[in-house]
């Protein structure tokens, strides 16, 4: 069985590699050709994991046809603006009536509002299932080969079992969901609430601020959820507190480390203009908080959050207003 792993940043490259371990064909996409042939030639993706040497059995291309040819699996894994554009550059080469296709992104579409995996089952109506992959899964632990879980979700439980087998490593472990929606979100919003995490951290707090923020950014994400048509056991698994646990307390990620820098007086364009790297909790904001106000759900961390990010308000008096909130029982 071959997969073909579309989007070579860091999370796309340490998938392939747990792809390859599991023994599969694998080809390996990234959108720009120089960066694709030192790849190939280096086996090292430098910009994102400089010390990780990929597998010569890896296939690397910057031509989507040819990294499609022959794929059983596809796994969309490019920062979520891209969604949209690349899944319909790929359609042009496959319709995958005997495909299945995964996203491993967290986010949702920038112009839509919609989870990714909804954006690819448009694109690709006759796939055989559509997936998702989210769980507490910082890639360069796991590029080091440090024991790590997910959940992949999928309607098609024969399908994730499939899946379940295709990445199952010694260091990496799979469990399995009915809950797409569900998985999905908490891999949009676990962002958010680790840019918050990183702000806390900025500010000099410690873990009691992390453990009630991670806690009470649960209970704001299991509220969305539950409108939302989710699974409440979701949010209490991996994908769900697991993430938000990693997400929030590690300097490995992006979106804690985008907060902390704003906490310490760096502006949101310093930030990420500073960095090639995705944070997709920034645009998921607007997102979460807009859907949030539609189905009429309190989301008091996503309205300050929003509020630093996108109003100019100073992350001292958001965590202030928080705490001054009216009384209730937990
Ligand atoms: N890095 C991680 O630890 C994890 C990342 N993710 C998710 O995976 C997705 C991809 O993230 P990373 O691999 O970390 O990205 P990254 O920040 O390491 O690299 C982004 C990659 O996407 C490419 N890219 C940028 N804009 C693009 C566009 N419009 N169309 C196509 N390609 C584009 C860049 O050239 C680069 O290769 C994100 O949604 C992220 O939240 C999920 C779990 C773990
Ligand atoms: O999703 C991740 C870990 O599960 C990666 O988080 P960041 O995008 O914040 O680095």
């Amino acid at each position: 069985m071959k997969a073909a792993v579309i989007g070579a940043g860091s999370w796309g490259t340490v998938l392939a590699q747990i792809l390859a371990d599991n023994g599969r064909e694998v080809a390996l996409w990234a959108r720009n050709p120089e960066k694709a042939a030192r790849i190939r030639e280096t086996r090292c993706n430098a910009d994102y994991l400089p010390d990780f040497r990929l597998s010569p059995s890896i296939q690397v291309t910057a031509d989507l046809q040819e990294a499609l040819e022959g794929a059983e699996v596809l796994v969309f894994v490019v920062p979520s603006k891209g969604m949209g554009t690349i899944a319909r550059q790929a359609a042009r080469f496959t319709d995958c009536r005997s495909q299945v296709i995964l996203s491993c992104t967290k986010g949702f579409d920038l112009s839509t509002h919609k989870l990714m995996t909804d954006i690819l089952e448009e694109t690709f109506p006759h796939a055989r299932a559509i997936a998702a992959l989210s769980g507490p899964n910082l890639a360069r632990e796991i590029a080091q080969k440090q024991p790590a879980a997910t959940v992949i979700a999928c309607r098609n439980m024969k399908e994730a079992r499939f899946l379940q087998q295709c990445f199952l490593t010694p260091y990496f472990r799979p469990y399995t969901s009915p809950d797409l929606i569900g998985v999905e979100l908490c891999g949009c919003v676990k962002n958010c609430i680790a840019l918050v995490g990183g702000m806390l951290s900025g500010m000099g707090f410690g873990e009691n601020a992390q453990a009630g923020l991670i806690t009470r950014g649960l209970a704001e994400l299991t509220r969305l959820g539950m409108k939302l048509g989710a699974h409440r056991a979701t949010f209490f698994g991996l994908a769900g507190v697991g993430d938000l646990i990693a997400t929030c307390t590690s300097p490995l990620s992006r979106n804690r480390s985008a907060g902390y820098a704003l906490a310490r007086g760096k502006t949101l364009e310093e930030i990420t203009g500073g960095t090639r790297m995705v944070i997709e909790g920034i645009n998921a904001t607007p997102v979460v908080r807009e859907l949030a106000r539609t189905h009429q759900v309190e989301m008091p961390i996503i309205e300050q959050l929003y509020q630093v990010l996108f109003q100019g308000k100073d992350v001292k008096r958001a965590i202030e207003d928080l705490m001054k909130r009216t009384l209730k029982k937990e």
